[in-house]
């Protein structure tokens, strides 16, 4: 089978029905050469039910602190507002979409990532307790898994793990070609200026001037991570630009590399 396409999307991209009806095309053209799975994120959707819901909610280091009792409202607003919204779209792109999250089959391991971040969860980062069956069937009959990353621990809990550590577990796991979508170009400079390949030593520069914060912090260590397991460069770019997938997954100077 040739490798899958692995595509993460941020959270912002379900505020943009334009903008998620250009990347369904795109990724239904695609998915006629090679396998397609989508994974994501969900955070600004979250944001809002939490709010609605009276909750308040705070990150440490780009994740969210996730008490238990924010942990029914977090999986509705990622397992189900956000993921239907994606299936819905990939379904009406013509692809034979799926919605799931890395917790179904224990597809994804996960286990609380530290007490004080409440319900996070944490994947080996290798993929190595995984269990890649149930994507490998369902993208092996031609279907399109869209899939959240809320994860299920061994002990049974319902756990929330940031979309970008998701797609590092799912991508070695399934030794797929992992694509980082957001709302930016790539990674940029001091300037704004987009980097065209930037590597450990680089991203660690860059956070240590506090160039490189937040989200894009979490994003870049997941990156840089799949890049030096996988031995090939990962690419961060944006979801506004559809267009330019074919020519960055062809090789293209598109968005940012991530060297290993
Ligand atoms: N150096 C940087 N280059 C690009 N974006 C950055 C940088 N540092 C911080 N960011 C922020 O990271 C955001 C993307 O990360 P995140 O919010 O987690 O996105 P997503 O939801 O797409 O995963 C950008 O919108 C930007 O605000
Ligand atoms: C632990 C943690 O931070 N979970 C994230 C999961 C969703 C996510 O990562 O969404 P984006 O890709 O849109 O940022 C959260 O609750 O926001």
């Amino acid at each position: 089978m040739t490798a899958p396409v692995l595509i993460k999307v941020g959270g912002a991209l379900l505020e943009n029905a334009a903008a998620l009806d250009a990347l369904f095309g795109q990724l239904a053209s695609i998915q006629q050469s090679r396998p397609v799975m989508v994974i994501h994120g969900g955070g600004v959707v979250v944001e809002k039910q939490l709010a609605a819901m009276g909750m308040k909610s705070e990150k440490k280091n780009g994740l969210r602190i996730t008490p238990p009792d924010q942990m029914a409202v977090i999986t509705g607003a990622l397992a189900g507002t956000s993921n239907k919204q994606l299936l819905a779209c990939g379904l009406k792109s013509g692809l034979k979409a799926v919605g799931l999250c890395i917790g179904d089959a224990f597809t994804v391991d996960a286990q609380i990532m530290d007490p004080e971040l409440g319900c996070v969860g944490y994947c080996k980062e290798d993929g190595s307790e995984g269990d890649a069956d149930l994507l490998k069937l369902l993208v092996g009959a031609g279907y399109t898994p869209i899939i959240s990353s809320i994860a299920v621990s061994k002990e049974g809990q319902l756990l929330n793990v940031n979309a970008d550590q998701a797609a590092l577990a799912l991508c070695q796991l399934l030794n797929a070609e992992l694509v980082l979508l957001s709302d930016v170009d790539g990674i940029l400079d001091g300037q704004g200026q987009l980097i065209a390949e930037i590597d450990q030593a680089k991203a660690d520069q860059l956070v240590a001037d506090g160039v490189i914060t937040d989200g894009m912090a979490v994003k870049v260590q997941a990156a840089l991570s799949a890049a030096r397991t996988l031995g090939r460069s990962i690419a961060v770019a944006s979801w506004r630009h559809p267009e330019k997938l074919e020519d960055l997954l062809a090789g293209g100077a598109v968005g940012t590399r991530v060297l290993g």
